[in-house]
């Protein structure tokens, strides 16, 4: 029996346009996906998915009798039984050079679903990391990142940058501009605070309705580029240790999300409570649609204000994560 854990991200700036080739910087922060996978006598997967947010369900399939069962379950989470997890355990069997071989998988996360937080990244990396071990073999942190994408590639169908899955297994601050992936050294304390509205977002989805903005409009496709451009402002502000500069990016590149049509009432309710508090800046994290925002606030003022917003269900402080995908025993 093995379990990995991984962590998830917020991004200081470049979601969506990361896609299109723009520079990324997502964070890792100190919550989890742990995944433990024990090896089974037949070739079948049985998936047990506990979630902090919701009740987990139990799966099995495969082998010889692949028939799909019918359980009364969140969509999301049955997904994740079958792609996700499908996907990683294909990525573990090819790596480690066997043909098939059946698994108890368990997978529990305090990372919210679907949020923005990068959920699935985190499931997958660990998935890898531990079924491999399993099969008794081990993969560096940039492989696993790489067969990681390969996952996510392929259930967002073809709509997926390395940005998430590399952040996950590498921690860290990092940056992600198509297949140009590194970890960045010395970053200043960023003071991150999440507000979460309890909702999902599609990332498939949403990625797509960018996608055909920026074909429709040109001014769509310059705000894509606009964001590459105050990543690379970023990316001097970091060097610069200026958070305040940071804070104003935030700001800034929220605006453009919104303008691409993937933010929402409750997100944008939540950045506002968060500026109102005198964060330094706050922007939506992720795909957008639902979930959550990001704020960077050295005192509490911005965590008590989302405490208080009506629509936000949770707040909480995130640590940077130094630490990316580990063997947890
Ligand atoms: N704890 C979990 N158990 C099972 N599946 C999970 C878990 N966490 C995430 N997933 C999978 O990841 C998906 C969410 O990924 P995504 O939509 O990319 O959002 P995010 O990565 O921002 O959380 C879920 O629909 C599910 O398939
Ligand atoms: C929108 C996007 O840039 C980030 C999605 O992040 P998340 O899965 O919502 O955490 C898509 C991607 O980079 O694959
Ligand atoms: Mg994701």
């Amino acid at each position: 029996m093995t379990t990995s854990s991984a962590p998830g991200k917020v991004y200081l700036f470049g979601e969506h346009a990361v896609v299109y080739g723009e520079p990324a910087v997502p964070c890792a922060i100190e919550r989890r996906a742990r995944v433990t996978v024990e090896r089974r006598e037949d070739e079948r997967l049985r998936v047990r998915a506990n979630d902090l947010t919701l009740d987990g369900f139990t799966v099995t399939w495969g082998g010889e009798t692949d028939t799909r069962p019918d359980v009364d379950v969140p969509a999301p989470l049955v997904e994740a039984a079958t792609g996700y997890i499908d996907g990683a355990i294909a990525q573990a069997l090819d790596a480690a050079g066997e043909p098939a071989a059946g698994f108890d998988v368990t997978v529990e996360s305090d990372i919210p679903l679907g949020a923005g937080l990068g959920s699935s990244a985190a499931v997958v990396v660990a998935g890898i990391d531990a079924a491999t071990r399993e099969l008794g073999a081990e993969l560096s942190s940039e492989e696993l990142a790489d067969r990681a994408y390969q996952v996510e590639y392929d259930v967002q169908d073809g709509q997926a940058s390395r940005a998430d899955t590399f952040c996950s297994a590498m921690g860290g601050a990092v940056r992600v501009q198509g297949e140009d992936c590194r970890r960045l050294g010395e970053v200043p304390t960023l003071p991150f605070v999440v507000g979460y509205d309890g909702n999902t977002g599609d990332t498939g989805e949403l990625v797509a309705g960018v996608r055909e903005l920026k074909h429709t409009y040109g001014f769509a496709a310059d705000a894509v580029e606009s964001i590459g451009d105050l990543v690379r402002a970023g990316e001097a502000a970091l060097r610069d240790g200026d958070v305040e500069e940071l804070g104003r990016l935030m700001d800034f590149n929220h605006g453009l999300l919104s303008a691409l049509g993937v933010s929402a009432r409750s997100l944008d309710t939540m950045v506002w409570a968060a500026r109102e508090a005198d964060a330094l800046g706050a922007k939506l994290t992720g795909a957008g649609g639902g979930g959550c925002i990001v704020a960077l606030d050295r005192t509490e003022q911005t965590h008590t204000a989302l405490e208080y917003t009506p629509g936000c269900t949770d707040a909480f402080r995130a640590e940077l994560d130094t630490e990316g995908v580990r063997v947890e025993r």
